[in-house]
């Protein structure tokens, strides 16, 4: 694939708007989803634990019923007293939480008979002989809890993560439940009048419990402490480089205003999902040590009607009260996106609770202390006004780890973790690309327990590729967990682009080339695009004629290296490209001879597969259409053999970078320039036209 930087929003604008339509339709479809399994619980809260198991989906549904089938009979019986604020005592009966070590003593006297790991292994829900629950948060790392967990017999299982980095079916499963008996706690309270007096359900105790409300109908949390600080985030310098400057500014803000300097209010971490985002927000708190509330953007908008907006309110004067103080807003699109984007208008509750965000930020008064981090993986679709300067005027990019990346997050969740002398770090690093930090941890963790289930005591390569194998099929993408071939074959392509691109007169610059999957694509080249081309928005001909050529120049990189017959068709992308633009260039922008200055109506011929990407101009007859047809060929034909003799000219250019593309994945615009001037052993061609 070819950058999209590269694509000039005259030619592929409209098929964007077109993708972002269908975005916005599908989460027009996910809220309803959402809201009609919320009724549900609340018509069968009795059952709650029954039911959560049928909404969490696949395997996690078998898995947690399994972990619940021991569970009393009782169980929903004092699930139900447990709404009934007057039987606090009950609560203690259904869940539980305990220390580790309490939970250790009760493994050791055989009393625990399974337990379920979240999917990031930071939790566990236990079960006991008669079927009590229990819960563990934040669990330390024992590298012989498995050890001692299968000496007694305990049976193990774990709840996959339901999506890469997500919250995890456990949190689905276990904890939404009974967070929404919580709420309803907390209403019978409301209603009943007794709304004051502290003591939020579930006693807080670090702040690190889902379910804690405070005083009002708050429901972030806030971590006076997080512990956290940049060396427990692996990878990511960029980001770390640039946030440091945010903990500055908390640490010694008379720096700043002394100089009048403007301290920024919001950072915008956007980035794929568990790739630390959250992460690095609790280490800008840990290392300036001020305290840190967060809150899930979804959480403003999904429990009651009209609370949103005050609960915003809330949130920020507790902020101003605790100053310097981190505010951190998770998913903050579910909040953010666009206003009034879709058909029937928006949704005026998340209007209004946007809105009090953005009136909120603005009303900051010179340097107040509060930095506001939000996260998000679609920054794309988010509402303009929240990334205008000063609200979320600085964004973080926290992009999937490379190689190197990869391996320092292995290194810092392998810790502690019992590895055979066969298990090689780098080379785990190397056979996943495209994994996350949460991937990555998450594989681990299953390591381990393959480990467990196995009577090893050390983890070896065995339970390591079975755990990548197992978490690759559960990701969507198959280009994940990518083989040394098809890498090999992504670094060609890639390389191809780039090549044909530096080799073409007038051409963008490289900016960077990588082979870390991403979107639908395998790997992508992106340029530079030219400020006076963007900004006039005038592409010549000769700029257009190397577009195609550069796109070309992916696939031809691969049948060049592999022959004819092993060409993938991993560039219909790019012929897609290809064919637009010549396309675009014969009947609009008159740029052929042939056919001459003529705009033409180059919509389908077939009146029923619709007009809508009709462009304006002279309707074509037949003869004019088969004309066109030739011409495109003709061009397209001649772009191709100019990229082929490019990178015939230059196979060792080509077989360089991919070489180093393999290793390191990554290539920033300087290094491949270095690689141009060491091995190129053509010239450019002057420019000719095609
Ligand atoms: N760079 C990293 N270094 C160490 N651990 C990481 C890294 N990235 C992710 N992790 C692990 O993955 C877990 C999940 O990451 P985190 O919640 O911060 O991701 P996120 O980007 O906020 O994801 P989401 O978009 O799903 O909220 C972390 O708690 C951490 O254990
Ligand atoms: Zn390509």
């Amino acid at each position: 694939m070819v950058g999209v930087p590269n694509d000039n929003d005259g030619l592929i604008g409209g098929l964007k708007r077109l993708d972002r339509f269908f975005e916005d339709l599908r989460c027009k479809h996910e809220k309803p989803v959402k809201k009609a399994a919320l009724a549900l619980f609340s018509a069968m809260v009795v059952t709650a634990y029954a039911v959560s198991p049928a909404l969490a989906e696949g395997e996690s549904r078998l898995m947690f019923q399994q972990s619940l089938q021991n569970a009393p009979k009782e169980t929903s019986s004092t699930t139900q007293k447990q709404m009934n604020p007057e039987n606090s005592a009950s609560k203690s009966k259904t869940i539980s939480k305990w220390r580790y070590s309490k939970f250790m003593d009760a493994v050791e006297e055989d009393e625990i008979e399974k337990v379920t790991f979240s999917a990031d292994g930071s939790q566990i829900l236990a079960a006991d002989k008669d079927g009590y629950l229990v819960r563990l948060d934040a669990l330390p790392d024992d590298p012989n809890l498995m050890k001692t967990l299968t000496e007694h017999k305990v049976d193990i299982t774990v709840v996959p993560q339901r999506e890469e980095g997500g919250p995890g079916a456990f949190f689905q499963s276990l904890l939404f439940p009974l967070f929404f008996i919580g709420s309803l706690w907390f209403l019978s309270r409301l209603s009943q009048g007794g709304s004051g007096g502290g003591g939020g359900m579930g006693g807080g105790g670090g702040g690190i419990n889902p379910m804690e409300m405070g005083r009002s109908q708050a429901k972030f949390q806030l971590v006076p402490e997080t512990g956290v600080v940049f060396g427990d985030v692996a990878g990511c310098d960029g980001a770390k480089l640039e946030l440091q400057e945010v903990v500055t500014f908390l640490k010694e803000p008379e720096t700043f205003s002394d100089l009048g300097a403007q301290i920024p209010r919001g950072v915008l971490l956007e980035g794929p999902p568990g790739t630390g985002k959250t992460l690095l927000a609790r280490a800008v708190a840990g290392e300036a040590a001020v305290p840190f509330f967060s809150i899930a953007g979804s959480e403003f908008v999904e429990m009651f009607v009209g609370v949103g907006a005050s609960r915003v309110r809330d949130l920020f004067k507790q902020a101003k009260e605790k100053a310097p103080c981190i505010i951190f807003i998770d998913e903050i699109d579910a909040v953010g996106r666009q206003r009034g984007a879709g058909f029937a208008g928006g949704n005026d509750e998340r209007e209004q609770t946007l809105n009090q965000i953005l009136v909120e930020m603005d009303g900051f008064e010179g340097n107040n202390g509060v930095i506001v981090i939000a996260a998000t993986n679609r920054a794309d679709i988010l509402d303009q006004a929240l990334t205008r300067p000063g609200r979320f005027d600085r964004r973080v990019m926290v992009e999937l780890p490379d190689f190197k990346g990869r391996a320092a997050i292995l290194r810092v969740h392998g810790r502690g973790k019992p590895f055979a002398a066969d298990v090689d770090i780098d080379m785990i690093a190397r056979r996943t690309p495209g994994f996350s930090g949460a991937s990555l941890q998450n594989m681990l963790n299953e390591a381990a327990i393959y480990a467990a289930r196995r009577d090893q005591t050390e983890i070896t390569m065995r339970e390591v590729d079975d755990a990548i194998e197992r978490l690759t099929i559960g990701l969507e993408r198959q280009s994940q967990g990518m083989s040394p071939e098809n890498k090999e074959l992504v670094a060609y392509h890639e390389a191809g682009h780039a090549i044909v691109g530096a080799m073409t007169h007038d051409y963008d610059q490289v900016a960077k080339i990588t082979i870390i999957p991403r979107g639908g694509a395998g790997g992508v080249t992106f340029f530079a695009p030219n400020e006076d081309r963007v900004d006039s928005g005038l592409y010549s001909k000769q700029f257009l004629e190397g577009q195609l050529a550069v796109a070309l120049g992916g696939r031809l990189a691969e049948e060049i290296v592999y022959g004819d017959a092993d060409v993938t068709n991993g560039a219909s992308n790019d012929l897609q490209q290809v064919t637009r633009v010549a396309r675009q260039m014969i009947t609009q922008f008159g740029f052929s001879e042939e056919i001459g200055q003529l705009a033409l109506d180059d919509s389908p011929a077939n009146p029923f597969m619709g007009r809508q990407m009709a462009q304006s101009g002279a309707p074509m007859s037949m003869s004019t259409r088969e004309k066109v047809d030739e011409e495109v060929k003709r061009l397209v034909s001649n772009a191709y053999e100019r990229a082929k003799k490019v990178l015939l000219d230059n196979r060792n250019l080509l077989d360089a970078v991919a070489k180093r593309l393999v290793e390191n994945e990554t290539m920033t615009a300087e290094e491949f320039q270095r690689m141009l001037a060491e091995f190129k052993t053509v010239e450019m061609m002057p420019y000719a036209p095609l």
